[in-house]
Parts: structure tokens; C-alpha cells; sequence
């Protein structure tokens, strides 16, 4: 198992003269098996920074307990600190008047990476997410998803088995995140275990095996995108090639339309097996029912708060 929490709970105290308890993690329960690419989704608020925090041993939990690879994130932090990667996106903790080269070096000093094994894994990383050019350029001539790219490669210059990931295309473009979502793939192939959190559906479905949901500090459900879909009880999907109209049939919910395909969204198994008939009696022949999406789940679970980013 990479991570294991049980129980674990986190208060702030914030207001001018500190009375006031902000609870972050309410006793929040979570296992990750290694290897696997697990996605954190939930609301601003949610408590998904404060969990990645006490995990990269930043943080103390207030209760329970978090093991990363077997060790106590509070007991053991010193052993634990070597085997993780940290990415918490945005711009914050880069040094703007250094290169992307003397960022990685740097990194690797406060790691106790080995001369030579510094050099080869920088020149690896400054390669693997395409930064050779730019290499000795000063970072605050950065692009932002450059800067992103450089964030990623620090985070990964220590080897580690398990990667957390804060929001790591946030301001990426398509191109950087489609390349980014390829990175993940090949980073669970070397057999590393990454946490993301991310407030995008679409990108967790597409790379995560499983998603939990939080809110409130609280676990709402650990599933597979897929498993979350199915299991959710919500409207079924059909989607068709047609340029035909189905809104007035009973049961319809909504349409819409994207990429040359038409998309219903019927209340339940019944309605949606009304719109198929309907669709293949008129002769459209590319259709078929499919489950509802990560993000129609995360709405009907988490509400619209979770969207606003
Ligand atoms: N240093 C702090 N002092 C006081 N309250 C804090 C502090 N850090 C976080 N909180 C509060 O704890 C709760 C959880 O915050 P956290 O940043 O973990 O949520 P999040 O899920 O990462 O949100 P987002 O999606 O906006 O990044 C929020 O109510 C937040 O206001």
C-alpha cells in the first residue's frame, strides 16, 4: 500500500485573536494501493491541499494518522520525505532569477542526489518535459506552462515512488495538458503511485484507475470513474450521429451538442430505450446508450460549488 489514512482530522484556528476552528479534515479514511493514478475531486475548500500537505509531512494532522509506503508521516517524516514528489501547481516556489538547469541542480542538492547523478537526471528531466531549449533561459521569462513543465521536473528529481500532484494543469494549455495526461501514463509505468487533485472531470476520467471525492473533509465515495458512473443511479446517455431533434420525448432531460454527435440525456433506463427506438426507427444507425460522465456524477454528488474555479 502507498498511502494509508485512517481517521485523520485537521483544524485551523484563524480570526484575529486565533478563536475561531476551521475544520479542514474531518476524519477522512483512504487507502492507495501502489502503482495506482488516483485522483482527489471536491470543491474549493473540500480539504484536498490539507490532505497533500500532511502527506508531504509540510503539515501536522490534528488526529489519526497517514502512512506513506508503511511509515508514519509524523513519526517517520524524515524517511518519508525522500520517497515523494511534490507539484503544487500555479507559479508559487520557483526561483525566478534562477534557469530551469540551476532549479533542477539546486533540487538535487537539497536531495542529496550525487554529483553525477544529479546532472544525468537533470539533463533526463530538462529533456523528458521539453525544457532543453529554454534550459539556461532565467525562469522568470518563463511561459506560465513552462513554468508549470519545471515544476513537474523538480518534482520529480528526487525518483520518487510517490508523486503528489496539486492541480498540476492549471493553466496549461490543451497541448501541454494532452502532453502532461501522456507524462502520468508513463510515470505509472515505471511503476510510481500518484495522488492528483485536479477540478478537472474530463482529465481525471481520462488518466485516474480511481477517484475519491471529498467534501467537507469528508469521504464521499472511492470508486473507479466508471464504477462512480454506474453505481451513481444517475440518467443514462445516449449519443448519436443525427442532426434529428428528440427533445420532446418523455423522459428527455436535456440535449446537447458536440463534435457532430448529439447528446440526450434521458432520466433513467426506460426514457433512454424510448430515445434509441426513436433514433434507430428513423433510421439513425450510429447510436448507443452510454453511462453518465465523471462530471454529471461530481455535480449530483458534490453540487455546482465544486465548478467554480
Ligand atoms: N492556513 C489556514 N488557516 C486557516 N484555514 C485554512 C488554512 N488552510 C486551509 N484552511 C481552510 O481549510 C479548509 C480546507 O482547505 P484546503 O485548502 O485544504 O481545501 P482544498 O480542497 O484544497 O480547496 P481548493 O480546491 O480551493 O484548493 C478551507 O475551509 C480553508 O479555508
Amino acid at each position: 500500500m502507498s498511502v494509508r489514512v485512517r481517521d485523520l482530522s485537521r483544524t485551523y484556528r484563524k480570526g484575529r485573536r486565533k478563536n475561531e476552528e476551521v475544520t479542514a479534515l474531518d476524519g477522512l479514511s483512504l487507502d492507495i494501493p501502489s502503482n495506482e493514478v488516483h485522483g482527489l475531486l471536491g470543491p474549493n475548500g473540500a480539504g484536498k491541499t490539507t490532505l497533500c500537505k500532511i502527506l508531504s509531512t509540510v503539515l501536522l494532522p490534528t488526529g489519526g494518522s497517514a502512512e506513506v509506503f508503511g511509515l508514519d508521516v509524523v513519526a517517520r517524516a524524515h524517511d518519508v520525505r525522500p520517497l515523494i514528489g511534490i507539484v503544487f501547481g500555479g507559479e508559487r516556489g520557483l526561483y525566478w532569477r534562477l534557469t530551469a538547469r540551476q532549479t533542477l541542480r539546486y533540487w538535487a542538492a537539497l536531495y542529496k542526489i550525487p554529483d553525477a547523478r544529479a546532472k544525468t537526471r537533470t539533463e533526463e528531466l530538462l529533456h523528458r518535459l521539453g525544457l532543453t531549449a529554454k534550459a539556461d533561459d532565467l525562469v522568470e521569462t518563463y511561459s506560465r506552462g513552462m513554468k508549470q513543465r519545471l515544476h513537474l521536473a523538480r518534482g520529480l528529481i528526487g525518483d520518487p515512488k510517490l508523486i503528489l500532484l496539486d492541480e498540476p494543469t492549471t493553466g496549461m494549455d490543451p497541448v501541454a495538458a494532452h502532453d502532461f495526461r501522456a507524462l502520468i501514463g508513463e510515470l505509472r509505468a515505471e511503476g510510481r503511485t500518484i495522488l492528483i487533485t485536479t477540478h478537472d472531470m474530463d482529465e481525471a476520467e481520462e488518466v485516474c484507475d480511481r477517484v475519491t471525492l471529498i467534501d467537507h473533509g469528508r469521504v464521499l465515495a472511492t470508486e473507479s470513474p466508471r464504477g462512480l458512473a454506474e453505481m451513481s443511479g444517475l440518467h443514462r446517455w445516449v449519443e448519436a450521429e443525427t442532426t434529428l431533434e428528440v427533445t420532446g420525448l418523455p423522459g428527455v432531460l436535456g440535449t446537447e451538442r458536440r463534435d457532430g454527435l448529439l447528446r440526450v440525456r434521458a432520466e433513467d433506463d426506460a426514457a433512454a430505450r424510448v430515445v434509441l427506438d426513436f433514433l434507430l426507427d428513423n433510421g439513425v444507425r450510429s447510436v448507443r446508450a452510454v453511462p453518465p460522465r465523471l462530471e454529471d456524477v461530481y455535480l449530483d454528488l458534490v453540487g455546482r460549488r465544486g465548478m467554480e474555479v
